[in-house]
């Protein structure tokens, strides 16, 4: 059973283009918890406006496999099959658990489902999507990191993502950010109370 002095895990997926990366950011500014998001491992290059070590650990294949190699993952995935790699950092997780924070991953599905596997992780689980493949379409074009070739692929994966949604225990519409980020905010503070109560 979790405790209010430990911590929880948080899972945010959603297909890319929801608006994860734009809610989380303004979830940990808004909300008044100790969140603080778990920086994954990633063989993809960074975007022009990412930063080492902020948005992911950017790593070589090398590099990525040696850390798997040496059991540093909770989980990894190569996502959109196209030869890039992510991974949540086992170190990231634990030692913001112990120090009493909420922490969150932000991976998609597949990765979820892993983490879902260690029964003793708990974690909440919330699955943020636009409403429709055409704000999705919408969203990556204006973001305009992808090519065209990578925005077809990743609209094509959203398919099989939307088809997961059902697993995850709170569904969110990305409508705008501030409605998105208030009401997982509740959602989670609506956890504190639970801890709270369990404690007495
Ligand atoms: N399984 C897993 N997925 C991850 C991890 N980090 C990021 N992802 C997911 O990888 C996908 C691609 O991420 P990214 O390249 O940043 O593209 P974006 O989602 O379009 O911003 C998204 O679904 C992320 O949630 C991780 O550590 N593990
Ligand atoms: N509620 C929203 N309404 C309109 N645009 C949004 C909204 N949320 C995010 N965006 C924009 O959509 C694009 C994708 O958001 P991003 O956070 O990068 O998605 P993800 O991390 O899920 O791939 C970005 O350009 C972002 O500014």
């Amino acid at each position: 059973m979790k405790t209010n002095t430990e911590g929880r895990l948080v899972i945010i997926s959603g297909p890319s283009g929801a608006g994860k990366s734009t809610v989380v950011r303004s979830l940990i500014q808004e909300c008044p918890l100790p969140l603080v998001l778990s920086v994954s491992a990633t063989t993809r290059p960074p975007r022009p406006d990412e930063r080492d070590g902020r948005e992911y650990y950017f790593l070589s294949s090398q590099q990525f496999e040696e850390l798997r190699r040496d059991g540093q993952f909770l989980e990894c995935e190569e996502v959109f099959g196209r030869g890039h790699w992510y991974g949540t950092l086992r170190p990231q997780v634990t030692t913001g658990l112990k120090q009493g924070q909420w922490v969150i991953l932000e991976i998609d599905v597949q990765g979820a489902m892993r983490v879902l596997e260690d029964k003793d992780l708990q974690p909440i689980t919330i699955f943020l999507h636009p409403g429709g493949i055409e704000e999705l379409e919408q969203r990556l074009r204006a973001r305009g990191t992808e090519t065209e070739e990578a925005i077809t692929r990743r609209l094509e994966v959203s398919v099989g993502e939307l088809a997961l949604m059902h697993r995850y225990r709170h569904e969110v519409i990305n409508d705008t950010v501030e409605r998105a980020t208030s009401e997982i905010c509740e959602i989670l503070k609506s956890y504190q109370e639970r801890n709270a109560c369990s404690k007495s």
